[in-house]
């Protein structure tokens, strides 16, 4: 809707030919935003082929899981028709893949290697769809390692309502948005199991810690988890009612099981497969990230929240910075 009302003709592709054939009869997306009309120059179709031609900029926005089959759908199309020079390839997506581990960037890179190597820009932050659709004010980041496709893509997008700042840390950006959700869920969780706001910021702050933990190992920028795709993403996922991470995280706390919860949100709840994900990677790294670790213990041994918040608590004592630390020496 962004781009489309920014001027920019939008082909919207969906796999379920019967969605498509109600917005286009209704002019409205029912089951995401009922309440909008969708912009003119979008057009619907579940034909892929027909949604790729001549595209200069195609945005994947499918959950986490489904993004290889959905690439190599897209690759096929190029390959029949042809296709020698790829369009940038962007996506808005937040997760890691299952078992890999790869970064949504790096499944796009794999995925169309055939082709030589692609330009993956990552628009991320704090960002849920149902306030952009109503021109509320939204700040975004737009990154990857070549910097005219994120200017490409920062100005296609931004407008009055909607601002993007590039980023060239592709790694930061998407790690920060991926693993935040885990945290999400853990705040919505401490909700649902009758905690305070000193338990929710006392775990946004440590969160923001393992997360950062973990990507300045896989090589980030540690700054880039001070901005809009790190705390401010984490900000607004984990205060939200918007947010399905939060939401699945209250649910779980009150009681109910992950599966239980995954089956009734309609939706992705990305933050429980990251968690696995992220812990796994985590073991393999060596890094420390006890919070995911508790969630993943929630999710895979069926640990209460009660119970893991306990374990937290009583671990061995820390500093938060460490006496010897030069403050230069941190970044
Ligand atoms: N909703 C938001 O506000 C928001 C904001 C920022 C980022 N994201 C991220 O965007 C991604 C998608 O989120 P969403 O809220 O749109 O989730 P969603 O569960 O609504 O799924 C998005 C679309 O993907 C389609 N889809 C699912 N599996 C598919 C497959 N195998 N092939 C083709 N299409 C498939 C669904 O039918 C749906 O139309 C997630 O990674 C999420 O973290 C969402
Ligand atoms: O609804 P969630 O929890 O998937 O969060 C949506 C976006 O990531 C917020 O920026």
């Amino acid at each position: 809707m962004v781009l489309a009302e920014n001027g920019h003709d939008v082909r919207l592709w969906t796999h379920h030919q019967d969605q498509a054939d109600e917005m286009i009869a209704t002019g409205k997306n029912a089951r995401y935003l009922p309440d909008l009309q969708l912009p003119k120059n979008i057009s619907i179709t579940s034909d892929l082929a027909l949604a790729l031609e001549g595209a200069e900029l195609i945005n994947f926005v499918v959950p986490t899981k489904a993004m290889r089959q959905v690439a190599s759908q897209v690759l096929a199309v190029f390959q029949e028709a042809g296709v020698t020079n790829l369009p940038i390839l962007m996506h808005a997506s937040k997760g890691l893949e299952q078992g890999s581990h790869l970064r949504i960037s790096q499944i796009l890179e794999d995925v169309f290697s055939p082709l030589g190597e692609a330009k993956v820009v990552v628009l991320s932050g704090p960002s849920h769809a149902e306030e952009v659709a109503q021109h509320d004010i939204t700040a975004i980041t737009a990154a990857g390692t070549d910097q005219v496709a994120c200017d490409f893509v920062q100005e296609v997008f931004m407008n009055d309502y909607f601002r993007v700042y590039t980023n060239p840390d592709i790694i930061g950006v998407e790690l920060g948005g991926s693993l935040k959700n885990i945290i999400a869920l853990g705040a919505g969780a401490l909700v649902g199991a009758g905690f305070g706001d000193n338990a929710k910021a006392a775990l946004l702050t440590r969160g923001l810690a393992e997360i950062t933990r973990l990507g300045v190992t896989m090589g980030a920028n540690p700054l880039t988890f001070m901005g809009l795709s790190g705390v401010g993403d984490l900000v607004v996922t984990a205060t939200s009612v918007h947010s399905r991470n939060w939401r699945a995280g209250q649910q779980i706390g009150q009681g109910q099981s992950v599966e239980e919860v995954e089956a009734h949100m309609g939706m992705v709840v990305e933050g429980l497969a990251t968690a696995v994900s992220a812990y796994e990677l985590a073991q393999e790294k060596g890094v420390e990230m006890p919070i995911t670790q508790a969630i993943y213990l929630v999710i895979k041994e069926g640990l209460s929240i009660k119970e893991v918040v306990t374990a937290l608590m009583t671990r061995e004592r820390k500093g938060e910075l460490q006496f010897e630390d030069n403050l230069a020496d941190l970044f």
